[in-house]
């Protein structure tokens, strides 16, 4: 039994995915699964499935700004995450939000475009979230092409962990504390990869107490069903930190979720189907 006072709590500043599989539904699934207490500011509700995303609908900025100030007023949280933010307006105001609000740690996963193509990042707002937002970040959670365009590169120039590993510091030169470089989409460059990252999902971390970039590796699952993955991914690191845990130690346990989380995802609707939350409850079993 646990009491109110002891919860951990994490706020998520993102858009809702009717399909359950990414932005605000993974949060809280993630969240719930790893013990701490969620809460959620919404700025875009959008109509989604495994197919892809079929409408969006950002709420009037005052509402984002009411549900952050609502939360982060009254029953606090020590850690807010950020997902889908869409324009520059509410890129500005979660900015704000965070600079009077102060949460001890800022989880910054740049969300830009969904898996089938669809913006969820205005490119008019890129700008604010690098020069604003990334400075706020305990951690910034990219994926390869985020990475690309938060740097002002081809949307295709890291293509091996040799590139990630060269490419991390200048992400670290915009401002975050550390800097968490996805290789999921390693995988569409694999005629040219180096073979390890054709076997292995690797992600690349680099921040203070680190001498050199530090490799996350873990089996890569031949599967298509990977909605959700980099919202899980930011989403763990943020309960993970809520409990105590450095980001390099967050980093490695939110790794272990999300690699779970994939080897028990299956098809849901015609398309991309989704992670299981909870499959990292069969984890602990076998380590109990
Ligand atoms: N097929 C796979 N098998 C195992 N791990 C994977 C696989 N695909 C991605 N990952 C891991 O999942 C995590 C999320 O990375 P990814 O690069 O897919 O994020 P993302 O593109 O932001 O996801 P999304 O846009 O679906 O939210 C990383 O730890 C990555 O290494
Ligand atoms: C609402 C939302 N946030 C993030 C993503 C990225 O996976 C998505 N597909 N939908």
């Amino acid at each position: 039994m646990t009491n109110s006072r002891a919860w951990a709590r994490v706020l998520t500043i993102a858009g809702s995915d009717s399909g359950g599989g990414a932005g605000i539904q993974a949060d809280l699934k993630t969240f719930q699964e790893l013990e701490v207490f969620g809460m959620s500011a919404i700025t875009a509700v959008t109509a989604q499935n495994s197919v892809g995303v079929h409408g969006v609908y950002p709420l009037p900025v005052e509402a984002v700004v009411q549900q952050i100030d609502a939360v982060l007023g009254d029953m606090g949280a020590t850690t807010v995450k950020t997902g889908m933010l869409l324009s520059p307006d509410i890129v500005a105001c979660t900015v704000e939000a965070i600079r009077r609000h102060r949460p001890e740690h800022v989880i910054v996963d740049p969300v830009m475009i969904a898996k089938g193509g669809s913006p969820l990042l205005r490119q008019e707002a890129v700008d604010v979230l690098r020069g604003e937002l990334l400075p706020l970040a305990s951690v910034v959670t990219p994926n390869l092409p985020e990475a690309c365009e938060l740097l002002g590169i081809e949307r295709d120039a890291i293509r091996s962990v040799a590139d990630m590993v060269k490419t991390v510091d200048r992400l670290l030169a915009l401002g975050p504390k550390y800097v968490l470089l996805k290789g999921g989409h390693l995988e569409e460059y694999s005629s040219e990869n180096d073979a390890l990252s054709s076997k292995e999902a690797i992600d690349v971390l680099v921040g203070p107490g680190l001498a050199e970039p530090v490799l996350l590796q873990a089996p890569r699952y031949a599967t298509k069903h990977t909605h959700g993955t980099g919202c899980t991914t930011a989403a763990a690191i943020a309960a993970f930190v809520a409990r105590g845990r450095s980001i390099p130690e967050a980093a490695r346990e939110a790794k272990q979720f999300v690699t779970a989380a994939i080897a028990a995802a299956g098809p849901m609707g015609r398309g991309t189907g989704t992670l299981w939350h909870a499959a990292h409850r069969q984890l602990q079993m076998q380590r109990s």
